[in-house]
């Protein structure tokens, strides 16, 4: 048994296995969230913790930012990893003079290649975008990096640009094609069709960096690894510019459970995660795929009696999985199986009487806003169950 249930509707739908690789940006775009700001040692933490779960490459930073973000981003590249370390750049010299300067592997050049953009933003023709990322990717790989060259907010520009766009990137050399949903416009069925066609465009391999402006992060970096995208770009805890970027956690789930690849440890996820909390200052909600509080937490009576029987009947997948801990609640919604579960858990065994009296307790306080600790349970049994004998002995 795996610890989790396959997706059986997979085999029906007959999708291509998967290649993919992890660009992990929680260094980077993560960090332009804002009011986030990694120190040095908080940048080399979450990165060593990347390469110990097996993510392939890191986007450590955009040196040109700052002095402090190139030693940061230095730091590193020094730390002898296993993962490529990868830095962001503006199709300019001085932004690629700095990834140079910190040692990276990997250079990921853009320019905006939407109207929007041209027109707003960089005041260029079409063809005066491509000359500079030509320009910008023969001098990286003159400097020996990796290139990956990217469109940004390619969602928004229109095929025939982003045909010449990423044909020029191939002709010069570059190493990848990126496709930034900058935005987070597109539809699982969109980006499978985006990255299809872009594949008939270019023969070098293709990313997808995905923001999540709709919740459609995690669905649209799925949807491009099953139309064949090599390199999938993810944040831990999913943060990022405004809404954030496809989450780590659940990316790398999503593709142990639907695809079979396994060979992430997953299990280092949950710390990984309380580390960019806690680095970050963002916490994660309550009920946040994966790697939030109550990811296994039940309260339900139907559920706990099912879990007390198999873990899979309410669970996808088990909590070690990903590091984290099944949690059960009583209240409200409990049934006499959860609670006399718990009470055995503390050497206690209730009586089918007792149950009812204890639960009737628990349900009364949880429906005026009081829910109980666990350390509380056996207080209250011991309470409630002593008023009991005391007022039986009266009668
Ligand atoms: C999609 C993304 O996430 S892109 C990454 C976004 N991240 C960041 O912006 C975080 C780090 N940024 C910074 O620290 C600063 O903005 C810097 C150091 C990069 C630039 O600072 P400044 O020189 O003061 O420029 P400012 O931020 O005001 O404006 C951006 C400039 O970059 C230019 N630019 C933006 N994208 C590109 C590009 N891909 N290629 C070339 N130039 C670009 C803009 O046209 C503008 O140029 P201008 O100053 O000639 O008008
Ligand atoms: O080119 C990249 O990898 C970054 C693009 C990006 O951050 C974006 O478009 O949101």
């Amino acid at each position: 048994m795996p610890g989790y249930s396959t997706n059986e509707w997979m085999k029906l739908i007959k999708t291509e296995p998967i290649d993919v690789e992890i660009c992990d940006v929680t260094l980077r775009d993560g960090e332009q969230t804002p009011g986030v700001s990694f120190t040095k040692e908080e940048k080399m933490d979450i990165a060593r913790t990347l390469d110990e779960i097996g993510v392939e490459i890191i986007e450590a930073g955009f040196p040109i930012t700052s002095n402090g973000e190139k030693e940061s981003v230095k730091a590193v590249c020094n730390m002898g990893l296993n993962a490529k370390i990868s830095c962001l750049a503006r199709a300019i010299k001085p932004d690629i003079d700095a990834v140079i300067d910190c040692g990276a592997d990997m250079v990921g050049i853009f320019i905006g290649t939407s109207d929007l953009h041209l027109t707003y933003k960089h005041k260029k023709t079409q063809e005066e975008a491509i000359e500079c990322m030509v320009t910008a990717t023969e001098y990286a790989k003159k400097h020996g990096l990796i290139v990956r060259f990217a469109a940004e907010d390619s969602t928004r520009t229109g095929p025939d640009f982003l045909k010449r766009f990423y044909q020029a990137g191939e002709a010069c050399g570059a190493d990848y094609v990126n496709i930034a949903d900058t935005v987070g416009i597109m539809t699982p069925s969109t980006m499978k069709y985006l990255v299809g066609e872009v594949r008939h465009m270019v023969n070098i391999p293709v990313c997808v960096h995905c923001h999540d402006d709709l919740g459609l992060a995690v669905a649209n970096t799925m949807a491009a690894a099953e139309a064949g995208a090599k390199q999938l770009h993810t944040c831990v805890n999913g943060i990022g510019e405004r809404a954030g970027n496809a989450s780590l956690e659940e990316v790398l789930m999503g593709l142990k459970i639907h695809y079979g690849v396994d060979r992430y440890d997953t299990s280092l996820l949950k710390g990984l995660s309380e580390m960019v909390i806690k680095y970050s200052g963002i916490p994660v909600a309550r009920n946040k795929a994966v790697v939030g509080q109550n990811a296994f937490a039940h309260e339900s009576g139907i559920h706990i009696a099912a879990l007390l029987e198999n873990d899979r009947t309410y669970e996808l997948f088990s909590p070690e999985i990903v590091g984290g801990n099944r949690e059960f609640i009583l209240g409200k919604h409990s049934g006499s199986k959860a609670l006399c579960y718990m009470a055995r858990q503390m050497g206690i065994t209730l009586s089918k009487a007792e149950t009812d009296i204890v639960l009737e307790e628990i349900k009364r306080m949880s429906e005026s806003k009081r829910s109980l600790r666990r350390e509380e349970l056996a207080e209250l049994i011991t309470l409630l169950l002593s008023k009991e004998s005391a007022s039986t002995t009266q009668a």
